[in-house]
C-alpha cells in the first residue's frame, strides 16, 4: 500500500489550483476542439463483453467527489482551498484511495487519478501506436490557424495527435533519439559547460564561495545556450558579456512564452471564444519567437550551403534534410521544451548531491579518474564509463521528477484497479508518489545512487551497488514518460546534465546553504523556486 510519506521537496501553492482545475473544468470550446481532435482516434469496436470487463465494478462505483462537492473543495473555506496540485492529489488520495475519479465539469471528460502501477502498465500497454496526451492548445492554434504560411499545417510534437503526430515523430526519432547522433554534440556542449563555469567564477565571491547572482537564472541561460546549439547550430553567446542581441530578445520572449502558456494553456481561459488584448500579446510573443528562430535557421542554411560538404551532419542539417517545416517546428519545440526542464532537473540533482556530501565525494573520485585535470576535455572515450554520475542523475530524478504525473487519454475500454473505465477517459498516473514509496524503493527518502548501479559496475571498490533497493517494475520510475510518446529530448537532456555536472563537481565541493529544503512551484513542470543558495568551494586536487 501507499505510504503517505512526503518527498523531501516542499511545493509552493502558487497557480496549483488552476492546474488542478484544468483537468476538471477547462473551457468548453477548448474542450470541444480537443475532443474533435482526438475523439476520432478512439477504438471503434463495441464495448467490451469479455470476462474481465464483465466482472469489473461499474465505472459509477469509482470513488471520488461529485461535481458540486469538487467545486466546494476549492471555494474559500473549502478543504482544498489554496492547495497546490500535489497537495490536492495527496489529500484526495487519503480520502478516496489509490484510484479515484474527478468528474469533468461543463462537459469535459472525467480524469481518473491512479497510484497503482498495474494501471500504469494497462494504460501504456493499450495506448497503441498513437498515444494521446493533451498538449498546449495555443501552439496548435498559432501554428495551424494563424501562421500556416510558416508551419505548413504542422502543429508540432507536443500538441499533435494521431497520424499527424506520428508523421513528425517517426521522422525525427532517428535524429534525436539515437544516442550516437546526439552525442556528436559533446565537444560543443562541453565547451558551453566550461564557459558556464568561467562565468560562475566571475560571479563567485572567493571569500564566501557564494554567488552574487541567481544560480537558477544562470542555469536557464546555460540550458538555452546548449539547446540552441543543438537545435539551431548557433552559439548565442548568452554566457558571455555580449550576447547576440537577437538571442537576448529570444531569451526574453521565451520566458514570456512560459508565463503566457501557463495562463492560456494550463489555466482555464476564454480565449477560444474571445481573444482578450493580453492573449493577442501572447500571439505577438509567438510571432517574435517564430521570426527570430526562422532567421537563425535561414542563417544556418546559408552557412551550410557555403561550407564544404561533410559526412557528418549536425542535428539541424539532418532535420532540414527531412523537411524544412518539420525542422522549423522541431527547432522551436526543442527551445520551448528544453530550457526550463533541463535547468530544473539540473538544480534538483545538484541539490541532492549538495545535501549528501559522502555521495558527492564518491562522485568526485569518479570524476578525478575521468578528468585528471579540470582543464581536460570530456570525450566520447572518457565519458563512456561514468556509472556513478549517471546513477546520481537517476536518483535525483527519482526523488523529484520534475514531471510528477504522466497523462494519457485511454483509446480502449480498460479495467483499472478493478473498475471499468470507458475509452476517452483521462488517466493521470501519479508516478512521483510511487518512486517515493518504500514499497518500491527501499529507504525511498534517502539519496542512494548505488541502487542504480549494476553489481558488476566499474566503480571504486568502496562503492557497493545495491540494485535490490530499487523495484524491477518499469512503471514506478518514469521521469521522461514511457512508450512511443516518451520525451524526445531525453538524450539531449542527459548529455547536457552529465557534462555540466561532471565539470562542476570535478571543480567544486558544493553544499546547500538555504535554511529550508529546495522548494518547488508547479507550473507546466515542477520548477525550483524560492531560496536557492549553494556554496562552491574549489577542490584543491
Ligand atoms: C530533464 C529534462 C527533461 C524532462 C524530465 C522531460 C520530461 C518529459 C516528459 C515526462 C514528457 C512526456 C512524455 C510522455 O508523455 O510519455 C516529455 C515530452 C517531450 N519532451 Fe521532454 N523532458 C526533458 C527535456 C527535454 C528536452 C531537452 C527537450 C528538447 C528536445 C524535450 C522535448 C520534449 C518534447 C518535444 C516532448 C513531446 C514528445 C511527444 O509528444 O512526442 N524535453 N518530456
Amino acid at each position: 500500500m501507499w505510504t503517505s510519506k512526503v518527498p523531501s521537496q516542499q511545493l509552493n501553492n502558487k497557480h496549483q489550483l488552476f492546474k488542478g482545475r484544468l483537468l476538471t473544468v477547462g473551457s468548453a470550446l477548448q474542450r470541444h476542439q480537443q475532443q474533435n481532435h482526438w475523439e476520432e482516434l478512439l477504438e471503434t469496436t463495441p464495448t467490451r463483453s469479455d470476462e474481465e470487463w464483465m466482472q469489473a465494478k461499474a465505472y459509477a462505483e469509482l470513488p471520488g467527489p461529485g461535481a458540486w462537492r469538487l467545486l466546494s473543495y476549492f471555494l474559500p473555506g473549502g478543504k482544498l482551498y489554496n492547495t497546490n496540485l500535489i497537495q490536492m492529489n495527496r489529500r484526495m488520495r487519503e480520502w478516496y484511495g489509490d484510484i479515484y475519479r474527478l468528474p469533468g465539469l461543463l462537459g469535459k471528460n472525467d480524469v481518473i487519478f491512479t497510484y497503482n502501477p498495474k494501471d500504469f502498465e494497462s494504460t501504456y500497454r493499450n495506448e497503441g501506436i498513437w498515444p494521446i496526451r493533451i498538449g498546449l492548445e495555443s501552439f496548435t492554434y498559432y501554428r495551424k490557424v494563424i501562421r500556416p504560411d510558416v508551419f505548413g499545417g504542422i502543429g508540432g510534437l507536443v500538441s499533435e495527435q494521431g497520424k499527424s503526430w506520428a508523421d513528425i515523430r517517426n521522422k525525427v526519432n532517428p535524429v534525436l533519439m539515437k544516442v550516437q547522433n546526439v552525442r556528436q554534440n559533446l565537444p560543443q556542449i562541453d565547451q558551453i559547460s566550461k564557459e558556464f563555469i568561467d562565468k560562475l567564477e566571475t560571479l563567485r565571491n572567493t571569500a564566501t564561495h557564494t554567488l552574487n547572482a541567481d544560480f537558477h537564472e544562470q542555469l536557464k541561460m546555460w540550458a538555452f545556450e546548449s539547446i540552441s546549439f543543438v537545435a539551431l547550430n548557433t552559439r548565442m553567446g548568452l554566457l558571455s558579456d555580449q550576447p547576440d542581441p537577437n538571442a537576448a530578445r529570444l531569451a526574453q520572449h521565451m520566458s514570456e512564452f512560459f508565463n503566457y502558456s501557463f495562463t492560456y494553456d494550463v489555466q482555464p481561459s476564454i480565449w477560444p471564444y474571445y481573444q482578450m488584448p493580453e492573449f493577442k500579446k501572447f500571439l505577438k510573443t509567438y510571432d517574435h519567437i517564430t521570426e527570430i528562430t526562422t532567421n537563425y535557421i535561414e542563417a544556418a542554411i546559408k552557412r551550410f550551403d557555403d561550407a564544404q560538404q561533410s559526412d557528418t551532419k549536425c542535428v539541424l542539417q539532418q532535420l532540414l534534410a527531412l523537411n524544412k517545416q518539420v525542422a522549423v517546428v522541431m527547432a522551436m519545440d526543442m527551445l520551448m521544451a528544453g530550457i526550463d526542464t533541463t535547468s530544473s532537473a539540473f538544480v534538483t540533482v545538484l541539490y541532492h548531491l549538495a545535501c549528501n556530501p559522502e555521495k558527492q565525494s564518491q562522485l568526485h573520485r569518479e570524476l578525478r579518474r575521468i578528468l585528471p585535470s579540470c582543464e581536460d576535455a570530456l570525450t566520447a572515450e572518457n565519458t563512456k564509463n561514468m556509472p556513478y554520475l549517471r546513477a546520481c542523475i537517476k536518483e535525483g530524478l527519482r526523488i523529484t521528477s520534475i514531471t510528477p504525473g504522466n497523462f494519457r487519454i485511454t483509446t480502449k475500454d480498460l479495467v483499472l484497479s478493478g473498475y471499468r473505465v470507458p475509452r476517452g477517459t483521462g488517466v493521470l498516473m501519479g508516478v512521483l508518489e510511487l518512486s517515493n514509496s518504500d514499497e518500491y524503493f527501499a529507504s525511498s527518502a534517502q539519496f542512494v545512487p548505488e541502487r542504480w548501479l549494476k553489481s558488476d559496475s566499474d566503480v571504486d571498490v568502496d562503492v557497493k551497488a545495491c540494485p535490490e533497493a530499487r523495484s524491477r517494475n518499469p512503471f514506478v520510475y518514469l521521469p521522461f514518460g514511457f512508450g512511443p510518446r516518451t520525451c524526445i529530448g531525453k538524450r539531449i537532456a542527459e548529455l547536457e546534465m552529465e557534462t555540466l555536472l561532471a565539470r562542476l563537481l570535478r571543480r567544486y565541493k558544493i553544499s546547500w546553504l538555504a535554511e529550508t529544503p529546495l522548494q518547488y512551484e508547479s507550473t507546466i513542470i515542477l520548477s525550483p523556486h524560492g531560496d536557492i543558495r549553494f556554496k562552491f568551494e574549489p577542490h584543491s586536487v
